[in-house]
């Protein structure tokens, strides 16, 4: 287990005028990552993603809880587990003045390796993360999608097998997004790390993520790979459209035999919400042409992490950002 939280908490003390108030940020998580996983770590602003991902790179103390990271004791061993991670924060992490490969090696010696190594390292994951070229450019010269590959490359020049990215592409353009998602699978397939990632978005989770965890008012509401939690809580939609509104009542019960719940009628149109779509449609077609039910048309929707998001903690994900 790459991590493993228990009851990890955290809780603010804030002032709401002249009252002093105590915000629970984090209620008290349990968190298990495989090594190789990559985990998406969701929910609407201020669910707690930030002060979780915070406690465990180390650089926010657990009010209550435990957690080991990378083998080590959060509490016991900061130095250890700050050694054997990478952190990309939200903001980046790079100074404008600098050149962009000072800054690798900069941060390679910040975490005890040498220079040389630090060169040779930052130097490979510019060839890796396509920023070939750019060593000796300033940042701010750089494109949003080159800068964030750069903070990406800093988080990773002391080779860590666990690495943190918190929403690495808000920001991105699409055609960026797409690139940097490219990079992060690359991480595993090719570096064989673990990769826990924040994000909004929930494509983003969908397309590159084993696993979901889904944290609302700073407990987690949900943990499962993205089909799980798509057949779990919303269920394929069966939509077959009859050519004849006659025969509206045997398709009808033929679409509740199947056990998804009521059909759902429009004119011609009668729908069903069911597990799972792909096992229940040739049984169904067969049916429906041996009772002479004629179909213009049938459609088979897959829910999306939206519609399971929405059911589960009633709000809807900032999508703009
Ligand atoms: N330093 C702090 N002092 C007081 N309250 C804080 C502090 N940091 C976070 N909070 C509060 O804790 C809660 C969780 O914040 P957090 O930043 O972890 O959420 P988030 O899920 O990362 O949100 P976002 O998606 O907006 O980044 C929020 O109510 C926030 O206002």
């Amino acid at each position: 287990m790459v991590i493993h939280a228990r009851g990890l908490a955290r809780t603010f003390d804030t002032k709401r005028g002249r009252e002093k108030v105590a915000v629970k940020a984090v209620a008290g998580v349990d968190i298990d990552v495989e090594e190789g996983e990559i985990v998406g770590f969701l929910g609407p602003n201020g669910a707690g993603k930030t002060t979780t991902l915070r406690m465990l790179t180390t650089l926010l103390k657990p009010t209550t809880g435990t957690a080991t990271v990378a083998g080590f004791d959060l509490a016991k061993d900061a130095i250890n587990v700050r050694k054997s991670i990478g952190y990309v924060s939200q903001s980046g992490s790079t100074a404008s003045e600098a050149r962009a490969g000072e800054e690798i090696v900069d941060h390679g010696l910040l975490y005890g390796i040498s220079a040389a190594q630090a060169t040779r390292r930052g130097k490979e994951l510019f060839e890796q993360l396509e920023l070939d070229g750019m060593w000796s450019r300033q940042p701010k010269t750089m494109s949003g999608g080159q800068r964030r590959r750069l903070d990406i490359a800093m988080g990773l020049v002391h080779d860590p097998k666990l690495v943190f990215l918190d929403e690495p592409t808000t920001g991105l353009d699409p055609q960026a997004r797409a690139n940097l998602w490219t990079h992060i699978a690359d991480l595993r397939t090719k570096r064989g790390s673990t990769v826990f990632l924040t994000t909004h978005y929930l494509d983003e989770a969908d397309a590159l993520c084993d696993r979901i965890l889904v944290i609302d008012h700073g407990s987690i509401v949900a943990s499962d790979t993205p089909d799980a939690l798509k057949r779990q809580v919303a269920g394929d939609l069966i939509e077959l459209v009859l050519h004849d509104e006659r025969h509206v009542p045997t398709a009808a019960s033929q679409l509740a035999a199947i056990g998804g719940g009521e059909p759902v009628i429009d004119g011609r149109v009668v729908s069903i919400r069911v597990p799972a779509a792909g096992t229940e449609l040739p049984p169904l077609l067969r049916s429906l042409d041996a009772a002479g039910v004629e179909l213009a048309a049938i459609e088979v929707r897959r829910p999306t992490l939206d519609d399971v998001f929405l059911t589960m903690t009633g709000r809807s994900l900032r999508e703009d950002v």
